[in-house]
């Protein structure tokens, strides 16, 4: 029995919304009180069909002083008023009933007249939030009629759904009749059916411990969590919300808390750095996806990094864009407190990539200002904080003046390596969302304004694109789809799997164990298994970091730091033989038959492989070289882009989902070119494209999977340094405007709590074409 529950004697039942609530470990106060004595509890159970033949999910209880059936079934908590069996079996005219994922906490004290019954729960308002002594008690009343996702379904047959449509089930709960979700709690005394019933304390805490089973499935409950809250997080209000709203859930489901409040950029850095990960069972980040940038760079950068980054994490959003919640939560539910503390309770973790950036170091100089971006020390001594130091070489020295186009290619020099977990981008998309922060009272509409104006200045992204598919990539979009439909459908999505949806031969794969997470629901399903967060690695894989390592062709690499080794080499490295430029890319989708809008090349014929498309006709390819080769080497896109996006998470902003087909742990960065050929009318998004993920459509848009690629800002002719105030963004934040290279990380995975296990996204399917 937790010290939350000694001292709670009272028969009673106080809905309160959490901010009106004491904390936990205080004793709880009333907002309603009818004494019922224990005669009167055996007077009501005596009569009629009288308590002993109630199934044994149901409490015979009295709540207010009144009769009433605390009571569960495979998916469902609830409250029916009076003791008869006929009420247990109409759930219909249950008061509450919420799913059971939404039970925080049961617990029962015995005493002399039977004992207390304390739930805490989740809940939508009831219907109405004041008990009024003249009409009766106020949470007896009528509930409206239920949707279908609250149904009763028998136990064979709810056990018979598949993991996704028992995720879908629950999303749709949580988004529906379930969502706007408070703290709950029921007190309630424990009825006994006559004054020699000795048998009712024994079926009580067997009733609270099945709940609590029933509640948490294969989870463990009372998680310890590590909890970082950001006070300067979007509006600011993170310190009063944590207080509020927040802490007192965790302390209603008994969580074991530590929490710290960040006090300086860097700090989620240094936490993750230092944290004794085993001390917890989870990470709960109260702030936008910056700090999450941050924990995950400092667990990244660790010794025991692949290890510390098993420890699951989980946003609560109180940033501005929250796109991490937003993934995990639903684009409905992506800022609501009470279900990001709902999955850090009891979500499950879920494998996702990790992905490496490298950078020349040349664009890190300590103090001196960086080609290309308006000076901002604080920012780039943060970059170079986060653990990209530059890489230690013996031919080198920091020439911060040195052209970085030429450093690109130039494999001696040094570069910096940090981790993205959400988005890269450069030019238009870059701008908005870095362009636009003066605009942030606007919240999301400055996104808006930002592409507006994008659009209208019309200009180029000025950058070479060079992109690598390798195995797991793909430039088909029916491919993709077929990928994430198999990953929900199938809960799981297998090293072989993945490359026979891609065609591809061997090439492993994640193993996306947190697929299964919705596999037991919240039921105890039998057949659910705990996932244990780990992507399984390639077989050549050790644990340890190793210094030397092979490249994707083979050959031997010397890695110079102790992190893992690189696949595809860093940004410093050349990408193919010297003097050689790699090979054009074919754009065009070939299962995608209505042309991107290339430009023509100034001579007036095709550019790269793929210019001038509009016949749909995929069969030249001006290099000669057959799709497998593709999929192998280092291709360079050869048309005018408005600018890349590089994204792991399907939603990057509440109005935009720009990456459909990311999952988590398929070995693949989806990359979103818009190309700049097709002048300004082809930029616009249609109808509700952005949303829905038909962006991806869109005449303007090429739309890749790769494991690795690279963006070269071009030098202006002439320059000798890059100019200009391009804008470059790694997860949100303002990078070096310099070359960037990204790959996912090798051998590292990083873990995500879910409920449903898999992002909230649809499987986007094409527009229909007139
Ligand atoms: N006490 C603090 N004072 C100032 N800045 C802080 C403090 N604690 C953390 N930070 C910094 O605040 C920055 C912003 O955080 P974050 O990105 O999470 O929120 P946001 O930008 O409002 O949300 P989003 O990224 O979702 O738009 C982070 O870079 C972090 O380093």
């Amino acid at each position: 029995m937790s010290a939350a529950d000694q001292g709670h004697r009272g028969p009673a039942i106080s809905v309160l919304p959490p901010h009106s609530r004491p904390a936990a470990s205080t004793a709880p106060t009333a907002t309603a009180t009818a004494t019922a004595s224990s005669s009167s509890n055996a007077a009501s159970l005596n009569g009629g069909d009288g308590h002993a033949i109630l199934p044994p999910q149901s409490l015979a209880v009295s709540i207010e002083g009144k009769p009433a059936l605390v009571s569960y079934d495979h998916e469902f908590f609830f409250v029916l008023r009076g003791h008869s069996r006929s009420a247990y079996s109409d759930q219909s005219k249950a008061y509450l009933r919420v799913p059971l994922a939404l039970v925080l906490h049961t617990s029962f004290i015995a005493d002399s007249d039977g004992g207390s019954l304390l739930v805490r729960l989740l809940s939508p308002p009831l219907q109405s939030s004041a008990p009024s002594p003249a009409s009766g008690f106020s949470f007896f009343k009528k509930p409206k009629a239920s949707p279908a996702c609250m149904a009763s379904m028998s136990e064979d047959a709810y056990h018979a759904l598949t993991p996704q449509q028992r995720s879908q089930r629950l999303q749709q709960q949580l988004e529906g009749p379930c969502s706007n979700l408070r703290l709950f709690r029921i007190e309630a005394r424990i009825a006994h059916a006559s004054r020699d019933d000795d048998d009712v304390e024994v079926k009580a805490q067997r009733w609270v411990d099945d709940v609590m089973a029933k509640a948490y499935g294969d989870v463990k409950p009372f998680r310890r969590l590590k909890i970082l809250v950001n006070p300067a997080g979007g509006p600011g209000k993170a310190r009063q919300l944590y207080d509020s709203r927040v802490r007192p859930i965790f302390e209603a489901a008994l969580c074991k808390l530590d929490v710290t409040f960040t006090q300086y950029r860097l700090h989620g850095v240094e936490v993750a750095r230092d944290l004794d990960v085993d001390s917890y069972d989870a990470m709960a980040v109260m702030s936008g996806d910056g700090l999450i940038h941050e924990v995950l760079n400092g667990l990244a950068k660790r010794s025991d990094a692949k290890r510390a980054l098993r420890l699951p994490l989980a946003p609560i959003p109180a940033g501005s864009g929250n796109a991490s919640a937003i993934n995990l939560l639903g684009v409905e539910q992506g800022f609501s407190l009470a279900l990001a503390c709902l999955n850090i309770i009891k979500g499950r973790p879920m494998p996702a990539d990790l992905l490496t950036v490298t950078q020349p170091a040349s664009a890190f100089p300590p103090g001196t200002p960086i080609p290309g971006v308006p000076a901002q020390p604080s920012k780039f001594k943060r970059r170079a904080d986060m653990g990209a130091a530059p890489v230690p070489s013996s031919t080198t020295t920091t020439r911060a003046s040195e052209d970085a186009a030429l450093m690109a290619d130039a494999p001696s020099k040094p570069f910096v390596r940090y981790y993205s977990f959400l988005s890269q981008s450069i030019g238009l998309m870059a701008d908005i969302d870095l362009g636009t922060e003066s605009m942030r009272a606007l919240g999301d509409t400055r996104f808006l304004i930002g592409y507006a104006a994008g659009v209208l200045r019309n200009t180029e992204c000025e950058v070479d694109v060079d992109v690598k598919l390798g195995l797991r990539g793909s430039k088909s979009k029916a491919e993709m789809r077929e990928r994430v439909r198999k990953f929900q459908q199938a809960g799981r999505l297998d090293g072989a799997s993945a490359s026979s949806a891609a065609g591809a031969g061997g090439g492993g794969g994640g193993s996306v164990a947190g697929a299964t997470a919705a596999s037991g629901g919240f039921g105890g399903s039998p057949d659910s298994a705990q996932v244990d967060g780990t992507r399984q690695e390639d077989g050549d894989e050790d644990d340890s970091a190793t210094e030397w390592a092979r490249d994707a062709f083979g050959n031997l690499r010397f890695e110079r730091d102790a992190e893992p080794p690189l696949r595809h080499g860093a940004v410093t490295d050349a990408l193919g033989p010297e003097g050689v430029p790699p090979r054009p890319f074919d754009l065009r989708d070939p299962s995608w038959p209505h042309s991107i809008a290339l430009a023509p090349a100034a001579d007036g014929s095709r550019r790269g492989g793929g210019g001038g498309g509009g016949d749909g006709d995929n069969d030249d390819n001006d290099n000669g070289d057959d799709a497998g080769d593709e999929m192998l080497g280092w291709y360079r896109i050869r048309e005018p882009l408005a600018s890349l996006y590089g994204g792991k998470l399907p939603w990057v902003g509440r109005d935009l989902m720009q990456f459909p087909y990311a999952l988590p742990g398929d070995g693949a960065i989806d990359v979103a070119m818009m190309m700049h050929g097709g002048g300004r009318l082809s930029k616009l998004p249609e109808g509700d494209s952005a949303e829905s993920g038909r962006v991806i459509y869109q005449r303007a848009l090429a739309y890749l999977k790769v494991e690795a690629y690279r963006v070269t800002p071009r030098l202006r002719e002439g320059h000798r340094r890059l100019k200009g105030g391009g804008m470059c963004s790694i997860d949100g934040e303002k990078v070096a405007y310099a070359p960037f290279q990204v790959e996912v990380a090798h051998g590292l995975t990083y873990s995500v709590l879910s409920l449903y296990g898999r992002y909230c996204v649809p499987v986007v399917e094409p527009p229909s074409v007139k």
